[in-house]
């Protein structure tokens, strides 16, 4: 008969573990030994070996995702990333550097000698891999971006522990309108909860520092009148997203209010360029021409045109530039007001709309394929059907002046989709 080894006397299922147990008095103490032996090593490994880590407790994303942060070696590489280089530069935290607009503006102000230091959550609202692209290309330039979401209160006192940031450039938020009908937590998620829960880190830092942050255009929403003016009425939202960025400035209005934050908010307008989001429709309309595949162009009542001010990233760049050097420093420190603080709002657009149906003509030019045009009634998902921004109030605080026409900035994008996705054999997803 087979002799029976101590593993061999351990059933399968937990269920039966117990008449086993209570064979001996011996073997019972022995096994509780073992058990509580196991639990305290257990808890002394969690207390001293985790570095800290934190969860994104989004609930609307697919994957439930953590980020380990903390130690000397990445305290190292935070202070390094944000050091100063030249005698008046700032100290600049640029959430979302891993997006479009926060992977162009943090190599600028790397460029010009800034300290900046990126944070970013790579979300898989769009493809992942083309924003570690974007981070890899910054880290060629010196930029770490550190992989956190702004909800994390505890991982962004530590960033100001370890910088005294002179600047936040806030651009993590959840972008697109149309994707908002589908997933309309992730909203609430990142440009509400997220967006306080960094006001509320910025109020307590000793030194506060300058917050300048992404609006949009969306927030003119039902507005007729135009080109939309700063001072023109914004409470009629055709979007959740829209809601969200026009809730957003209301919370600017509130931290500026009560703590002295400096606060600026920039009210993009349809943003392209090279390393763009692959959810807007120039980027997917490309991708589906070169595929031969139908692009749907919406219109509107009575085949009304649908047009966008359509603004080109390096413009949109000079205007966060320009908005951080005009920024004043916040008034308040360690959460207390100590008198008024800078509140603004401008409009940073191209002012001069363009059809969407002049896009695909262009877009087909570049490309040298015809697109499989699909006209449809524009629909009721957060779209408007037209944007102008008017920017003299950007042009005389800030120095904004848009230089690139819808033709020669998708020039250069195409450009960069073509040698990005290898000719458009690599097609993007
Ligand atoms: O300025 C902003 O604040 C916003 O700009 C951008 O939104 P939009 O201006 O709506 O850009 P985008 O989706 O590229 O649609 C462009 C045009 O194509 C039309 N459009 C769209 C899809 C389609 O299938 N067909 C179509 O005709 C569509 O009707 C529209 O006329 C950002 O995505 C948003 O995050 C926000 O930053």
């Amino acid at each position: 008969m087979k002799q029976m080894s101590h593993l061999d006397d351990i059933p399968s299922t937990p269920g039966k573990f117990k008449p086993y147990f209570h064979r001996t008095r011996w073997q019972s103490s022995v096994a509780k030994l073992a058990f509580w032996s196991l639990v305290f090593v257990g808890l002394i490994f969690i207390f001293f070996y985790r570095s800290p880590v934190s969860s994104n407790p989004d609930p609307s994303r697919r994957s439930l995702r953590t980020y380990s942060w903390g130690g000397p070696a990445w305290e190292k590489r935070v202070r390094s990333s944000a050091r100063v280089r030249t005698r008046r530069g700032f100290s600049v935290l640029v959430t979302g550097a891993a997006g479009f607009v926060g992977t162009h503006v943090s190599a600028a102000l790397k460029r010009r000698g800034d300290g900046v230091l990126g944070l970013d959550n790579f979300n898989d609202y769009y493809d992942p891999s083309l924003k570690r692209a974007r981070q890899a290309l910054l880290e060629r330039s010196g930029v770490f971006v550190v992989e956190g979401d702004i909800n994390d209160a505890a991982l962004l006192k530590k960033l100001f522990e370890v910088v005294p940031f002179t600047h936040v450039m806030h651009l993590a938020a959840q972008a697109g309108v149309r994707y908002a009908m589908e997933n309309p937590s992730s909203y609430v998620h990142s440009n509400i909860a997220g967006f306080v829960n960094l006001l509320e880190v910025c109020k307590s830092a000793n030194p506060q520092p300058a917050i300048v942050w992404a609006s949009s255009s969306s927030v003119y929403g039902l507005n007729t009148k135009v080109p939309f003016s700063e001072k023109d009425r914004t409470d009629q939202p055709a979007s959740l997203y829209a809601a969200t960025k026009k809730a957003g400035e209301e919370i600017a209005h509130t931290y500026n209010h009560i703590y002295g934050l400096s606060l600026t908010g920039l009210r993009f307008f349809t943003v392209y360029g090279p390393w763009g989001r692959p959810d807007m429709a120039y980027f997917f309309f490309t991708r589906d021409i070169l595929k031969g595949k139908a692009i749907s162009i919406f219109e509107g009542v009575n085949h009304g045109t649908v047009a966008r001010d359509f603004t080109y990233i390096d413009d949109i760049v000079k205007g966060c530039l320009g908005a951080l050097d005009t920024a004043e420093k916040s008034t308040g420190s360690g959460g207390k007001k100590r008198g008024a603080a800078q509140l603004r709002v401008f409009n940073l657009g191209n002012t001069s709309p363009v059809p969407v149906t002049d896009l695909v003509t262009i877009l087909e030019r570049l490309l040298k394929v015809k697109a499989k045009r699909n006209i449809m009634k524009l629909p009721r998902n957060g779209d408007v059907q037209f944007t102008h921004a008017n920017i003299s109030s950007a042009q005389r605080e800030l120095g904004y002046k848009p230089t690139t026409d819808l033709q020669t900035g998708l020039k250069k994008f195409a450009r960069w989709y073509l040698g990005y996705y290898n000719g458009g054999k690599k097609a993007a997803s």
